[in-house]
């Protein structure tokens, strides 16, 4: 496994410094709209429930005054309290009804970001698979999702909401009594150029904040997959402290930026508090000299009140959407990684190139067994000055067992995922039954081809279901002859629950020449065309590498098998050896053909 280098997305530098990615231009309010597409239509609801909310508020002291000249003048109170009382109502249904609508409208965002950014991250190219550490993806795809839910359920709404109940008091207020106006909202907007600072900071915390969380899962994630090894290196403390040092991190910005929204309300307040002592005052005078009457002064005042919640809310709105614009980044950064979705497209296309669904034996050319063809191949991993491989030429056979030797780090790993698809050649051709690589249709390319990676990965759940783990058309009989043929029965036998016991998270409760075994049974079981297989043998003993020899002669009656292995035992099996190593085409050489050996030269 290759560590992933410096600038994985969602690390921060040993300095404290931010790595590449977080550098990279903060998602904005365009990207935001073009990602709330789905819940456009929930959003465009919630505003009218919020309009009819300002309405309803606004209302309120229009009815109390009325109730107040009503009382005053000796007439009826119950129209005016009737509509006060409906009023209150309908504003509390209108409350519900938005929450309801805006909280569904957030889970049903949630959902399809989270859809989106899973696909994405499934049919990503391996290589940006290099790129990111899991744990912080994990984290993006659970907290920062979370984050940008809440603008819907809790932001943009608010907002609307807040700024129509401010410009329909503002409008009030002005029609009122101007001056009045003019004098209150002067101390209010001193208050508000102060909180419009705390907004960066704040913007600034989460971020900080939103990203030291991603790294401590990507750590979390990072120790927990190699327990064995932090237990017996009596790294538990250091991982202990390196991990809760990120989420230290992640609560100290979140702390600052806690304090920061703290102040965000007393300032306002405090700022509403200092507006109303100078409104009763400038209003009394006005109402002593016959300016105002008493009961304008009093709906001012009451038109006032309103516009101090509004402020508030906008505030806190603008703050959750800020914390979501930061996530937004984040997840940006995942559905803008190229993906196998989009090279699917016309040219690997199965139509495009006649190449028929696999399944349909003879007629395709993937149907029969595989001839693999290297045609003066050149190929550089990411950030190597020198290629790997340069005009490497090869030819494997159909139906015949294929070797590739040569010493740790010659490249035959990469040489399999090149002829698996999982990384791409910078130059010639790779071409199964003479069909260029790129022309073969994705789905008939994995049904035709199996493949077992070195350290044979398992995966959380039951023997069964790792055994048949992507094979169709499988019967209870074909599993358990090729376990009998693996020599697995004993272990199946073994297990309390046989076939339907569980093998741990990564096959961990299973010995390491168990899961090779029971990895390639699974490849086995998908009936390829072609097997490739990386050290299939490198963790069993003599007897089982026998066996497994055994059903590699037996498969080439249906399919090529092409292996790495530094075993003499395997290596003896096979009809052609290729060496890497005394290959001019590998190492930034010449082109040329790899020597081989065997019966099929
Ligand atoms: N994803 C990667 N990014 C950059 N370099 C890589 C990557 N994978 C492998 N390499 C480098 O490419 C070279 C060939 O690696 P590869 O795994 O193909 O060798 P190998 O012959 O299979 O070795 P082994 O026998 O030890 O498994 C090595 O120098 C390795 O460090």
């Amino acid at each position: 496994m290759i560590p992933a280098g410096p600038g994985c997305p969602g690390e921060t530098a040993a300095d404290g410094g931010v790595l590449p990615f977080a550098d990279e231009p903060r998602a904005g309010l365009a990207e935001l709209w073009g990602i709330l597409r789905p819940v456009r239509g929930v959003l465009v609801a919630g505003a009218l429930l919020a309009l009819l909310g300002a309405v309803a508020s606004l209302l309120q002291p229009l009815l109390m005054t009325r109730l107040i000249d009503a009382a005053t003048t000796q007439r009826s109170l119950a129209v005016p309290l009737a509509a006060l009382a409906a009023v209150f109502l309908l504003d509390g249904v209108l409350t519900g009804l938005q929450s309801f609508v805006l909280l569904r409208g957030g889970e049903s965002l949630a959902l399809s970001i989270r859809e989106r950014m899973i696909r994405r991250i499934v049919f990503w190219r391996l290589r940006s698979h290099e790129r990111f550490r899991s744990g912080d993806l994990i984290a993006r795809a659970g907290n920062d999702v979370a984050s940008l839910r809440a603008i819907v359920s809790e932001g943009a709404v608010d907002l609307f909401g807040a700024v129509l109940s401010f410009a329909g008091a503002v409008v009030l207020m002005l029609y009122i009594d101007p001056v009045l106006f003019l004098v209150s909202t002067a101390v209010m907007a001193m208050a508000a150029v102060v909180v419009v600072a705390f907004l960066v900071r704040i913007k600034d915390a989460t971020e900080t904040s939103q990203r030291e969380v991603g790294a401590m899962s990507a750590d979390l994630d990072r120790a927990l997959s190699g327990m064995p090894t932090v237990i017996t290196a009596d790294m538990r403390a250091f991982e202990y402290d390196r991990i809760t040092g990120r989420a230290v991190a992640a609560c100290t910005a979140g702390r600052r930026a806690a304090a920061w929204e703290a102040l965000v309300a007393p300032v306002l307040l405090t700022g509403a508090n200092a507006a109303f002592l100078v409104l009763f005052g400038v209003g009394g005078v006005r109402v002593a000299n016959g300016t105002t009457d008493l009961a304008a002064f009093i709906s001012f005042l009451l038109y006032f009140a309103i516009l101090v919640t509004p402020l508030i809310v906008s505030f806190q709105a603008i703050t959750t959407i800020q914390r979501g614009l930061g996530s937004l980044q984040r997840i940006q950064e995942v559905l803008d990684e190229p993906s196998d979705e989009d090279t699917v497209g016309a040219p690997r296309s199965r139509v495009a190139h006649g190449v028929r669904d696999s399944g349909s034996d003879g007629a395709a050319p993937l149907g029969r067994p595989i001839s693999v063809e290297f045609d003066d191949v050149t190929f550089a991993h990411a950030g190597d000055r020198s290629p790997l491989f340069a005009g490497l030429g090869l030819h494997v056979p159909p139906a015949t067992v294929t070797a590739v030797t040569g010493p740790s780090g010659q490249g035959k790993t990469t040489l399999l995922s090149l002829l698996l698809r999982l990384d791409d050649v910078d130059g010639g051709t790779i071409r199964l039954n003479g069909v260029p690589l790129d022309e073969i249709g994705e789905v008939d390319l994995r049904r035709a081809v199996a493949y077992v990676q070195q350290d044979a990965p398992l995966f959380w759940g039951t023997l069964r279901d790792n055994l048949t783990y992507g094979a169709r058309d499988w019967t209870e009989a074909d599993v358990s002859d090729v376990v009998d043929r693996l020599g697995l029965g004993y272990l199946v036998r073994g297990l309390p629950e046989g076939l339907d016991s569980e093998v741990g998270d990564r096959g961990v409760r299973l010995s390491g020449g168990e899961r090779q075994r029971i990895a390639l049974a699974r490849a086995v079981l998908r009936r390829p065309r072609l097997l490739v297989l990386d050290e299939p043998t490198s963790q069993i003993d003599g007897e089982a590498e026998v066996l497994v020899v055994a059903e590699l002669v037996r498969l080439k009656q249906r399919c090529t098998v092409v292996l790495t292995s530094h075993r003499d035992t395997t290596v003896g099996a096979a009809d052609v050896v290729v060496d890497l190593a005394a290959c001019p085409g590998v190492g930034a050489g010449t082109g040329a053909s790899p020597p081989v050996s065997g019966a099929a030269r």
